[in-house]
C-alpha cells in the first residue's frame, strides 16, 4: 500500500550551520512523539545532503536533492549528477519543480533523462506537477497535468513507474498563501490516479504516493491529508522551522 509522506522543501535558504539546527531540531521533536504516521522527507540544497544523512544516521528521516542533472557524468559545469547524489547517502531528488521549469528551463525532455538517471541510482524521485493560474483559470488543469505525466514519465516500465512519488503542485499556490481548497486537490489527485490507472493498472495506480504542495501549512493539512487521493505534502515556506513543520507531519 502506498505511504504518507511529508516532505520539506528547503529550495534555496538556510546555511549549512542553518540547515543543521533545523535538522537537529527536528530529530528533536521526532524522538519526542511516541507514533509518526508519515514518512519525513527533508529536501536540502546539495551542500548540507553529506551532513545531513551524517546527522540523521539511523533515525526515520529520508534526505532529498533538490535537483539532478540530466548527464551522467562529465564537462558540465556547476551540475550534480545522480550518482553524486546517490554517493551522500541521500534517497530522494525532487524533480521538475515549477521554479526548475519557469526559471531554469527544465523541459519534460529533459526531465524525462533525469528521473530515469535518478532511478538508475537508486533514488527516489518526487516527481511534480501543476498548472499555472492561466491554464486553472480556462480549465486546462487537466491537460495540463496529463500531458507533464506522459511526456516525462510514461516511457517508464511498470516496475520503474511504481517507484515514483508524484507531487501535484497548482503554481498559482506555491508560495502565495493561497492554497488549493481540499475539494480541488482531491479532484486533481483523483484525476492523476485515473490517469495512471489508464496507463499502468489499478494496482500501481493504488500504490503511487500523491503529495499535495502549496501553501500547505498547519492550518489546511489535516483537511487536505483528509482526502482519499492526497497522501501528505511537499512543504516549501513551511517545513523552514520546526514549529511549523511538525504539526504538518501531526496532522497524519
Ligand atoms: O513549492 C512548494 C514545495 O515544493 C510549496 O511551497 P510553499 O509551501 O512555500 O507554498
Amino acid at each position: 500500500m502506498r505511504k504518507n509522506i511529508v516532505a520539506g522543501n528547503w529550495k534555496m535558504n538556510k546555511t549549512l550551520q542553518e540547515g543543521l539546527a533545523l535538522v537537529d531540531a527536528l530529530k528533536v521533536a521526532l524522538a519526542d512523539r511516541d507514533k509518526v504516521n508519515c514518512d519525513v522527507v527533508l529536501g536540502t540544497p546539495f551542500i548540507h545532503l553529506v551532513n545531513a544523512v551524517a546527522s540523521i544516521g539511523d533515525k526515520k528521516i529520508g534526505v532529498a536533492a533538490q535537483n539532478c542533472a540530466d548527464k551522467v557524468s562529465g564537462a558540465y559545469t556547476g551540475e550534480v549528477s545522480a550518482a553524486m547524489i546517490a554517493s551522500t547517502g541521500a534517497k530522494y531528488v525532487i524533480l521538475g519543480h515549477s521554479e526548475r521549469r519557469t526559471y531554469y528551463g527544465e523541459t519534460d525532455a529533459t526531465l524525462k533523462e533525469k528521473v530515469v538517471l535518478a532511478l538508475a541510482n537508486g533514488l527516489t524521485p518526487i516527481f511534480c506537477i501543476g498548472e499555472v493560474l492561466e491554464e486553472r483559470e480556462s480549465n486546462k488543469q487537466e491537460v495540463v497535468v496529463k500531458s507533464q505525466i506522459e511526456n516525462a514519465l510514461f516511457a517508464l516500465s511498470a516496475e520503474d513507474f511504481s517507484k515514483i512519488v508524484l507531487a501535484y503542485e497548482p503554481v498559482w499556490a506555491i508560495g502565495t498563501g493561497k492554497t488549493a481548497t481540499s475539494a480541488q486537490a482531491q479532484e486533481m489527485h483523483a484525476f492523476i490516479r485515473k490517469t495512471i490507472v489508464d496507463k499502468y493498472g489499478k494496482e500501481v495506480a493504488d500504490g503511487i504516493s500523491i503529495l499535495y504542495g502549496g501553501s500547505c501549512n498547519a492550518s489546511n493539512a489535516k483537511e487536505l491529508f483528509a482526502n482519499p487521493d492526497v497522501d501528505g505534502g511537499l512543504i516549501g515556506g513551511a517545513s523552514l522551522e520546526v514549529d511549523k513543520f511538525m504539526p504538518i507531519i501531526d496532522a497524519f
